[in-house]
């Protein structure tokens, strides 16, 4: 395992080890400067390689969070020629759970924002650029971007995402609330 190999969770000595727990990713801090990073795990929607329905993002870290180049292909078509917005979504949201590398820290998705300011073309090249706004305590306040090859920015994001304990993955306790 190098460091930038995502370690899988650990259970408690006489503790029955579970599917879901030999399949969470912890986030090793990966040194500043320009460096791949390692899709969350295989099967990831935004980056798994072994995903064929997924988007297979391959991101590295810079000097101010973590970039990706990507093209929408005819597998995520909304309107025609143009991605489809939960397409963009997912992509968004998953290049923001690589910042978990520069934080080293388990964190999900409380709040997701995007702002569509121009369509987002299939099998057109596209920069997407994401980074730590602030912290606050368990709170990541994060902002992306996304650049056609102008440099015009056609989608912003921000996102909430909270520090959670690898509990947080192994419970089966979750339930949705309930109105
Ligand atoms: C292993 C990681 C792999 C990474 C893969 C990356 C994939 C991309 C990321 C994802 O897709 S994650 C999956 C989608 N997200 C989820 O499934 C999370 C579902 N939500 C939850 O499980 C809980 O809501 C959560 C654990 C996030 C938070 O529950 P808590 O009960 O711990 O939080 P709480 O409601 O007490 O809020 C904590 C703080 O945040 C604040 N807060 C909550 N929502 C806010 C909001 N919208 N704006 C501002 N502040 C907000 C809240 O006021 C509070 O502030 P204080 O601590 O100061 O009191």
């Amino acid at each position: 395992m190098t460091e930038d190999t995502p370690r899988t969770g650990t259970h408690e000595p006489g503790s029955e080890p579970c599917e879901a727990e030999d399949s969470i990713p912890t986030f090793p801090v990966v040194a500043s400067g320009s460096a791949d990073l390692p899709p969350h795990h295989d099967h990831c929607l935004g980056c798994g390689p072994a995903n064929p329905h997924g988007h297979q993002l391959r991101v590295r870290r810079d000097a101010h969070g973590v970039h990706a180049h990507h093209r929408f292909d005819s597998r995520h078509v909304g309107a025609p020629t143009i991605a489809h917005g939960g397409a963009v979504a997912t992509v968004l949201d998953d290049l923001f759970g690589f910042l978990l590398y520069t934080v080293g820290e388990l964190a999900v998705t409380r709040h997701l924002a995007i702002d569509y300011l121009a369509p987002v073309l299939l099998d057109t090249p596209y920069t997407l650029r994401a980074h730590i706004h602030a912290r606050d305590g368990r709170k990541l306040h994060l902002r992306a971007t996304i650049e056609n090859d102008h440099a015009h920015v056609v989608t912003t994001a921000t996102a909430l995402f909270l520090i959670v304990d690898i509990d947080h993955f192994l419970t089966t306790t979750h339930q949705p609330h309930h109105r």
